[in-house]
């Protein structure tokens, strides 16, 4: 039976930490980290998750500010408030929840935030400077995943590692972290996707495996080799029918996986939470090397 990556105990411990860092600051007293989320319209799954992003702040002694627009805001509206966040010296870093609605041009939002308060780590100036090893932020998601696999002190060196799925914002970014050559890394790294053929040829022989496709119970056990190590991203998908207004599943097929496994993360539980935490992470490495706080 495998034995659980457990996310939300690792995210409480690293937002006690980062909690210990802001009361430091707040005794030497300058004002605590600001982190801002822009919400537009209100879909169940963003909702849940910005207002996650509220409760982290507070845990922490974040400031927190949620900026909410109607779904039919303008895009020129949109990119006004960014370029006032961009200026204002009391934002340290601010998030634009995706997805946006389709009068909206998600990359030139995306393009339009300060790299150095973006902390989700889309802006192509981060992203790049993550592909070249010249680190400011890491997105959210990968970098928890890379936290959990260094807290659990899971080996990657050599190990063939398969992530399924290439988004922008998981597996793409993750493809390149797995082969850095820092730690947690080193890794022999197969990026599939839609059109690769037969998965389970990959994901049969593979060390650890990360699924971020988005489809519910994919990843079913004889898919998988004894003792790999399993880190399922999972999907919260919009589902107004269901009472919370999205649904969360995960991309593995939890029983059939944790029979084999020799590790697992758990949806909800595993990848989820320390998203949130890296997120919290990333707004005070922004704040600390911000140009716009004395
Ligand atoms: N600019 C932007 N940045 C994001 O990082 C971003 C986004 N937009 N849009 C939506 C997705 C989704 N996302 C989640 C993160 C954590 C949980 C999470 O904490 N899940 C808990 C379950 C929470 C529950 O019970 O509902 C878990 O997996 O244990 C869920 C969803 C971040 N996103």
């Amino acid at each position: 039976m495998a034995e659980i990556l457990d996310g939300l105990k690792v995210s409480k411990e690293i937002k006690a930490e980062i909690k210990v860092e802001v009361d430091k600051i707040l005794e030497s007293k300058r004002r605590a980290p600001h982190l801002v989320a822009i919400l537009v319209g209100n879909n169940g799954a963003s909702k849940a998750y910005v207002n996650s992003k509220v409760k982290d702040c507070e845990e922490v002694g974040f400031q927190s500010s949620l900026i909410k627009f109607p779904s039919t805001v303008s895009e020129s509206e949109l990119l006004e408030k960014i370029d006032e966040l961009n200026k204002s010296k009391a934002v340290d870093g601010f998030i634009v929840q995706l997805p946006l609605p389709d009068q909206i041009d998600q990359e030139k939002i995306i393009n339009a935030i300060d790299p150095r308060k973006d902390v989700d780590g889309f802006h192509p100036e981060n992203f790049g400077k993550m592909a070249l090893e010249m680190d400011t932020f890491l997105p959210a998601t990968p970098f928890g995943i890379l936290t959990l696999l260094e807290r659990y002190n899971i080996e990657t060196k050599g190990k063939d590692c398969v992530i399924i799925g290439r988004s922008k914002i998981v597996g793409r970014p993750m493809s390149i972290l797995m082969g850095r050559k820092d730690f947690p890394g080193n890794s022999t790294v197969t990026l599939t996707h839609s059109y690769t053929k037969d998965i389970e040829e990959y994901t049969r022989k593979a060390d650890i495996v990360i699924t971020a496709l988005g489809d519910p119970h994919f990843l079913k056990g004889d898919m998988i080799k004894e003792g790999a190590v399993i880190i399922d991203v999972g999907i919260t998908r919009v589902d107004n029918d269901s009472p919370k207004g999205y649904y969360l599943a995960g991309d593995v097929d939890f029983d059939s996986c944790a029979a084999k496994a020799g590790w697992i993360t758990p949806v909800p539980g595993g990848v989820g939470p320390m998203t949130r935490a890296m997120l919290m992470k990333n707004t005070i490495i922004a704040y600390k090397t911000s140009v716009y706080n004395d």
